[in-house]
């Protein structure tokens, strides 16, 4: 397969490695705007760049009818948009705030905990997640993804971003994002009762699984039209 590479920061590193020792090659790198020339050689586009860009990228594959794969967090008011235009365009689409297999599962764990939790109120839920100091948005994609989960399946109404000494509502999830060197990425969702806590966590050894998760998805969406998701690619 070839692959377009757009964004060649950690990811797009990470992405190259997997992906050539899966047989497949890179035709195409950018860590700035597109040369559509060269874009045009690729089977398929594996976007992790930057929120300003992401949807530039994204739309700009769609009419070329090459299929994206987009990694890239902080851009998502403009998900609706994008759909329509992959649709007008009829081109192929996957977006997730995580490609990797540990994190799906865990959406999964995470939505039945909530359902699981909703009729026992003694316990407040909060999200917490850590990554590494050069990250850009706050919270995490994933965060966000677990928190919505958790608002679908709960009496939860809304969420906000914890800052210190801040009060928040019964009603409204506390997120907090820490920033600590080199953390690759960790999710914890804690249920707190004056008695107990219960607790689950995901820990990211490294960038590797979202890496394989994302080329997964590419080989999945290469020569498909539409718009899908990573319960499609891992049948979870
Ligand atoms: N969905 C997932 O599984 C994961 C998502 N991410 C997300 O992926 C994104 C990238 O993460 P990293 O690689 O760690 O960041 P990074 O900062 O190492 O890499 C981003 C790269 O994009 C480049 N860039 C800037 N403008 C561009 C443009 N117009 N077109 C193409 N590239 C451009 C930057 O120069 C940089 O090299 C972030 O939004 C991050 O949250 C990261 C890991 C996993
Ligand atoms: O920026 C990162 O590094 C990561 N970003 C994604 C997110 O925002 O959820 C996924 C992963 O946790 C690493």
């Amino acid at each position: 397969m070839k692959i377009a590479l757009l964004g060649y920061g950690r990811m797009g590193k990470t992405i190259e490695k997997l992906a050539e020792n899966r047989g497949h090659s890179i035709v195409y790198k950018t860590s700035s705007g597109l040369k559509e020339d060269e874009l045009k050689k690729a089977d398929v586009a594996i976007d992790f760049s930057i929120p300003e860009a992401a949807f530039k990228n994204i739309t700009t594959c769609f009419q070329h009818q090459i299929p994206v794969v987009c990694g890239t967090t902080g851009w998502l008011e403009k998900y609706d948009e994008a759909v329509k235009i992959c649709k007008k365009e009829n081109a192929a689409f996957i977006y997730a705030s995580n490609f990797s297999l540990g994190v799906n599962l865990f959406f999964e764990l995470n939505t039945q905990l909530a359902k699981l939790m909703k009729k026992f109120d003694q316990y407040k839920v909060d999200v917490e997640e850590i990554h590494h100091t050069k990250k850009l948005d706050k919270p995490s994609g994933t965060a966000i993804t677990l928190t919505e989960q958790i608002l679908a399946n709960s009496a939860y109404t809304n969420w906000e971003l914890k800052e210190e000494n801040t009060s928040i509502s019964e009603k409204t999830i506390p997120v907090t994002a820490k920033r600590i060197e080199d953390v690759p990425g960790t999710h914890i969702i804690n249920y707190a009762s004056d008695i107990d806590d219960i607790e689950i966590k995901h820990t990211a050894h490294s960038r590797e699984g979202f890496a394989l998760g994302a080329i997964i998805a590419a080989e999945f969406l290469k020569d498909k039209t539409g718009i899908f998701t990573m319960k499609d690619v891992l049948n979870v």
